[in-house]
């Protein structure tokens, strides 16, 4: 039997009909449907399916908002309530706070060292060591005055830096370069105007913040990697990005880390105790927020959002330092940052990606492969029939449990290089765990979602 016929035979049990043409799953069911954009040599589970039309299904008793429409991009792959891949777009008055899950501005950050790998590579040992200390080894030096972090919440970001400036935190750091980041990655803010303030009481408790976790990486599939350009895609679009073959970049896949997993899990509580008491539960256990509720979530993911982007420029600074200190680096320039677990407001519509990043035209989105495999830099066609999306990596293949039973391992002399205290992580992460990130490029240039501009090889990827 082929892997389609076996899927076929699958979704009939979950009362799924499926057609496959030229690299596109179209997939109803009586109450939801969806289209996946997967090449034929990558394989679809039918529990992501599932998941993916039970979220197109979800609706609100006696309200108008709904679903418009639900697809998966080709890194597509079952997740924790919602799959990873997936983009959901619904009425403006309607928000899921399943879709998007609890690392809340899950997202990747990019950053040109300006250096060569030959130039870096004399300083290397050193510069792993230090990268070590700070990212692995809990040697960061992020002091966290209380009053900055309410500052971020309740004000905003550049709230945020001049409460760090007047604390005298990070006295030496080039706080006028940290307000241009910040304010390029929160131009991607595309929030409904409500969500860019969050009052107090929206936000966690002081507990929570108490030993808060801004600088750190997170464990698993996060990562902070050191890559070189190995291929120029685009002469032009590189150029102008100031990208050249055998530059030394630097990928942080962080989110937002313990204020996020509060905020996503206080309200998807919430959204399931607000059901009205005479209907029946969904079957799902997928539920969405209305009126003021959708908006108070909107609120508090937007000021958990900001979170995740204060965490990876801090990360980018304990970087800088590290690059500055032993190979004399000087700087380092954001290429972009894009968040991939987030609501926005776009085309009047709430598009909820978990797992998929924003792709309109012109704008930079990052697709990385795995530590062992090619990261793209890729630039968006803004693609209306999948959402103005495009994949945020190249997905899991095999689940953590099956990777550890099968004992794949990255032990080979690879010209790439893991750091980690957790020896599990090289088996749970290596490289055969992920689908082969080529395949998941072409399928989405093909399909008119993305043009790439750069590939990056990877070099060495630190995982907490
Ligand atoms: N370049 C690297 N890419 C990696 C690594 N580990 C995972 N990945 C890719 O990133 C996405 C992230 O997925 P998420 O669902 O955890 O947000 C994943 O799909 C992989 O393709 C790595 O170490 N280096
Ligand atoms: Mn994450
Ligand atoms: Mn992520």
């Amino acid at each position: 039997m082929s892997h389609f016929q076996r899927l076929e035979k699958a979704l009939k049990k979950l009362n799924v009909t499926v057609n496959f043409e030229r690299g596109i799953y179209r997939l109803s069911r009586p109450d939801s449907e969806a289209t996946v954009l997967l090449p034929e040599s990558l394989p679809l589970e039918a529990k992501a399916v599932k998941q993916l039309l039970d979220f197109a299904a979800v609706r609100q008793p006696g309200h108008e908002g709904h679903v418009c429409k639900a697809c998966a991009t080709p890194d597509f792959h079952p997740g924790s309530i919602a799959p990873v891949g997936s983009v959901v777009a619904t009425t403006p008055d309607l928000v899921i706070p399943a879709a998007i899950g609890t690392d809340i501005n899950c997202g990747i950050r990019l950053i040109a060292t300006g250096m060569d790998q030959a130039h870096l590579a004399p300083h290397a040992d050193a510069c792993i060591a230090a990268l070590r200390r700070c990212l692995l080894e809990n040697g960061r030096n992020v002091p966290v005055p209380s009053k900055a972090f309410h500052a971020l919440f309740e004000h905003g970001p550049e709230a945020w830096l001049a409460a760090l400036q007047r604390e005298g935190v990070w006295a030496g750091a080039d706080f006028d370069r940290l307000y241009l980041e910040m304010a390029e990655a929160i131009g991607l803010d595309r929030f409904e105007s409500a969500a860019r303030h969050a009052p107090p009481a929206l936000m966690p408790e002081r507990e929570v913040v108490r030993d808060p976790q801004l600088g750190t990486v997170g464990s698993g599939n996060h990562f902070v990697e050191l890559q070189v350009v190995d291929a120029v895609l685009d002469r032009h679009l590189a150029y102008r990005h100031g990208l050249r073959a055998g530059m030394v970049m630097v990928m942080i896949h962080s989110g937002s880390r313990d204020v996020g997993f509060y905020v996503g899990q206080r309200w998807m509580d919430r959204a399931r105790a607000e059901w009205p008491k005479a209907v029946s539960h969904p079957e799902s256990g997928l539920y969405g927020l209305t009126g003021p509720l959708a908006t108070e979530y909107l609120q508090a993911m937007g000021a958990a959002a900001r979170y995740a982007w204060a965490n990876r420029v801090v990360l980018a600074e304990l970087v800088r330092e590290a690059l500055a200190t032993t190979a004399g680096c000087d700087g380092g320039r954001l290429i972009v940052d894009v968040p991939h677990n987030v609501v926005m407001r776009e085309h009047g519509l709430n598009i909820h990606r978990k797992g998929a990043t924003p792709a309109h035209a012109g704008e930079l989105a990052l697709i990385p492969g795995s530590m062992g495999d090619a990261s793209y830099l890729v630039e968006g066609l803004g693609n209306a029939d999948w959402l103005w999306s495009c994949s945020h990596g190249a997905g899991r293949r095999l689940r953590r449990q099956a990777v550890r039973a099968s004992k794949l391992t990255d032990d080979a002399p690879y010209p790439w290089h893991c750091v980690t205290l957790r020896e599990e992580r090289r088996i749970e992460e290596a490289p055969s765990a992920y689908k082969p990130v080529g395949p998941v490029i072409e399928a989405q240039s093909e399909a008119g979602l993305i043009h790439p501009v750069v590939r990056l090889r990877p070099w060495v990827t630190f995982k907490a």
